[in-house]
């Protein structure tokens, strides 16, 4: 029975019972006799499966009940002891029914036996007897006795009282040793509780010592994660390779979607669904340098290519251009929103404010301009966004002699963010903007930010040049999907064929072609430098959120993850000592006069080999005020001051190459003098329709590899009969200009045929160097 009601409560407990169960089982059970070691167990089987916040409570609960109980009990024995003790006394106790009857119970309550006290004689006799066959049983019950239980003296005698009065008095010590085993076990059980709490407390700072542990151990990953990062920039800076970031943009506000085309962003993948026509979608994850979500902000993102932004007053070349679908977020990343607010700052804005705060900060070390121009490219048309009125058309050069890709363009100094803003609005108000299908205020045009800055160490006399092109490309669009016609289709059709031109340039760098088809477009023109030279550049693909967008989306992805593949060399600072300028300048100087003192002899008998032979500039070369152009103008001095003069500027800061004997070029040194600059241009002549000019002039000088398609031909050519004189020259002939400059001495005239099969022959040092369309290199003597 005393198990079954154990078990019983063990279950309750296990069972989730409430404590009140717990303690009215208990207390039920207790009016068993309890050894210390079943409860022992009882309250262990309690404890087992409560958690350990709840064990002190638990524990608390039942020690009171238990208390109280015993406390009762105690109070009623004391009670029991007291009334059985005067009984005595008085003698007055006539008991007729004996308690210990064991036929009816094993014992009986006070109340029972104060019942029987007007028991009959016989009955009290008959209770006389039974009273020996208890005294026989007595030391098994007495241990079993509820401790309410009363055992009356059985006799009327006094020796009969006699006799029984030890019962109750042997009882009471039993049950005292039992209250005082329990007390024992209660403190016991106290002290294991207050152990348990030791214990506990001690893990729980154990606990906590742990967790601070691993949660600096998170913060410590997470900063691996970030150098790691940094270190892959730095990887990706020496191999030259294109970054690209990516950004998806948040559905537009009220056209939220449950489903987006985006199914997973992480720090450097995002992951989209790719529409099956036939079962389930797939998944394609693409990874990049960067992934921005939509909820990035335009601080977070230019915090990320702030580093690459500062690059340009180190002297680094820096081109950042945004691609995307129409409306899927590059005006906003590289300007901001319509509306503009400060958080809302595009990285335009972000980058030329960046600048000037740098420039401040150094100003004691070196002294920066800054100067911006601001293009477009509409319909293959480029357009200076700086002017007030007109739409006058520009050429875009490469390697023209201000070092600057579109050299007609104004060219505004800014010193302040007021001053950018200024120029911003006046560009974006210029730009060819317009609403179709998918953007209300679609950008038809590609714009281009350029940011020229020139330091001049103020201990070394060093200086460095940087230019930074910050492109907003036109969107990417299915003409179909954007529903237009006429004037808005023939943008499209623009828009789409250059971007297929840049795609065409991305293909041939990441497949290490000889040939690169930048003439293309003038987009690819334009970014020819950043693209094949040695800038770093950073493309930024946007992504937009909408389901009926992943067609677009995918092939973006694509197309990024392919230009994050082409490696364009380790970026090179346009940086010049002082001194190394000094002896250049030396050097050209008396190259200049030698050649100035060569020249008329060598000028007459060319003339007399060849009357065809055209002439170059006129003008003088060395010029302080001004540069002569092409077509023998003399160029007022740019806002840009002595840029002009240098022709490390953009891509031109390539290492003097070898020549085909293995020599080193001096045509490099040449260039590097401002005089021979000018005169480099003398017999470059390209035509629109060929890149092999580009194959043959990356690998012999850049300055004429650039030379636009439109450049001034026929008017360079100071004598008329430009063609004739562009054949082939007979070997040895020197081609001559105004001030009778030694060929021998400078960079000869690049010659090409028109039909692009022809070798091009280029002079160098007395050697004829002929390459071949395919880049391959001949020399004779
Ligand atoms: N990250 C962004 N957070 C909030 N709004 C954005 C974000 N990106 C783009 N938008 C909003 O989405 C709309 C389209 O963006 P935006 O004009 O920049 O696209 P686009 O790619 O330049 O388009 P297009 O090629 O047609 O010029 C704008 O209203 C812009 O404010």
């Amino acid at each position: 029975m005393k198990t079954m009601t154990r078990s019983h409560s063990a279950e309750l407990l296990r069972d989730g019972k409430s404590l009140e169960q717990i303690g009215l089982d208990f207390t039920l059970e207790s009016t068993e006799t309890t050894t210390p070691d079943s409860i022992r167990i009882l309250v262990q089987t309690v404890l087992s499966d409560k958690k350990p916040e709840e064990i002190p409570s638990v524990v608390e609960s039942l020690l009171t009940k238990v208390i109280n109980d015993f406390e009762h009990r105690l109070a009623s024995q004391n009670e029991l002891v007291k009334d059985t003790t005067e009984t005595n006394e008085s003698k007055s106790l006539l008991i007729t029914d004996s308690p210990f009857d064991t036929d009816r119970s094993k014992s009986l309550s006070r109340t029972d036996y104060l019942q029987k006290e007007s028991t009959s004689t016989s009955d009290l006799e008959k209770a006389t007897d039974n009273t020996k066959t208890d005294e026989d049983d007595g030391d098994s019950l007495s241990a079993k006795e509820d401790v309410n239980t009363v055992v009356p003296p059985p006799s009327l005698s006094d020796d009969n009282v006699g006799k029984c009065m030890p019962k109750p008095v042997r009882n009471f010590d039993q049950e005292q040793k039992q209250i005082q085993d329990l007390k024992s076990n209660i403190s016991t059980i106290k002290s294991g509780i207050e152990q348990f709490k030791l214990l506990y407390s001690e893990d729980l700072t154990k606990l906590g010592n742990h967790l601070r542990i691993v949660s600096h151990a998170a913060s410590g990953y997470h900063k691996v994660v970030e150098e790691n990062r940094k270190l892959y920039n730095q990887i990706q800076d020496l191999r030259g390779n294109i970054r690209v970031y990516c950004r998806v943009r948040p559905f537009h506000p009220g056209k939220v979607s449950s489903s987006s085309s985006v199914a997973g962003l992480e720090d450097r993948t995002i992951t989209v669904m790719v529409p099956s026509k036939y079962g389930k979608d797939s998944r394609k994850s693409f990874t990049f340098n960067r992934v921005f979500g939509p909820l990035a902000t335009q601080e977070e993102v230019f915090t990320d290519m702030q580093p690459l932004v500062r690059s340009v007053l180190d002297g680094f070349n820096v081109c950042i251009f945004a691609y995307g679908q129409t409306g899927s977020g590059k005006t906003f990343t590289m300007s901001g929103p319509k509306v503009l607010t400060e958080e809302g700052l595009g990285v335009n804005y972000r980058a030329l404010n960046d600048l000037f705060s740098i420039q401040e900060q150094r100003k004691d070390t070196i002294c920066y301009d800054i100067a911006v121009q601001m293009i477009e490219i509409y319909n293959e048309q480029v357009r200076d966004l700086l002017q007030n009125g007109g739409n006058k058309k520009l050429e875009i050069r490469n390697s023209s002699q201000k070092g600057l890709a579109v050299p007609d363009a104004n060219v505004v100094p800014v010193t302040s963010t007021a001053d950018v803003i200024d120029l911003m609005n006046l560009g974006q108000k210029n730009r060819a903007v317009c609403s179709t299908a998918m953007n209300d205020r679609s950008s038809r045009s590609h714009s281009c930010l350029t940011v020229h800055v020139q330091g001049r160490d103020l201990t070394s006399g060093t200086v460095l040049r940087g230019c930074m092109h910050l492109v907003d490309l036109a969107g990417s669009e299915r003409v179909d999907k954007s529903e237009v016609v006429g004037d808005r289709l023939k943008e499209a059709q623009h828009i789409n064929k250059s971007l297929a031109a840049l795609g065409d340039v991305i293909a041939s760098l990441a497949q290490k072609n000889t040939h690169v088809p930048y003439r293309n477009s003038k987009l690819t023109q334009l970014l020819q430098d950043s693209l094949g030279g040695q800038a770093k550049t950073l493309m930024f693909v946007h992504i937009a959120p909408e389901p009926d967008a992943v067609g677009e989306s995918i092939s973006t992805l694509k197309f990024a993850e392919r230009v994050a593949t082409v490696e364009l060399g380790a970026a090179k600072s346009n940086k010049e000592g002082g001194e190394v300028r000094e002896l250049k300048e030396q050097i050209a100087c008396l190259k200049a006069a030698l050649a100035r003192k060569d020249g008329d002899q060598e000028s007459i008998r060319s003339t007399q080999s060849s009357p065809d032979i055209y002439r170059m500039r006129t003008g003088n070369a060395s010029s302080a005020s001004g540069h002569p152009t092409e077509d023998g103008n003399v160029e007022k001095e740019s806002a840009l001051g002595d840029w002009a003069d240098h022709s490390q500027f953009g891509s031109s800061n390539s290492l003097p190459e070898l020549g085909a004997d293995g020599s080193q070029d001096l045509s490099f040194y040449q260039r590097s003098s401002p005089e021979q600059q000018q005169l480099s241009w003398s017999g470059s002549v390209a035509t629109e329709d060929s890149d092999d000019f580009e194959v043959a002039t990356t690998c012999s000088s850049e300055q004429d590899c650039m030379r636009p398609s439109s450049a001034p031909k026929a008017p360079s050519l100071a004598s008329g009969g430009g063609s004739a004189a562009r054949k082939a020259q007979p070997k040895g002939a020197k081609s001559s200009d105004v001030r009778g400059v030694n060929p021998a001495k400078r960079a000869t005239p690049l010659q090409k045929k028109s039909n692009g099969a022809s070798p091009t022959l280029i002079k160098k040092s007395g050697v004829e160097v002929r390459r071949t369309p395919n880049g391959k290199v001949s020399a004779k003597k």
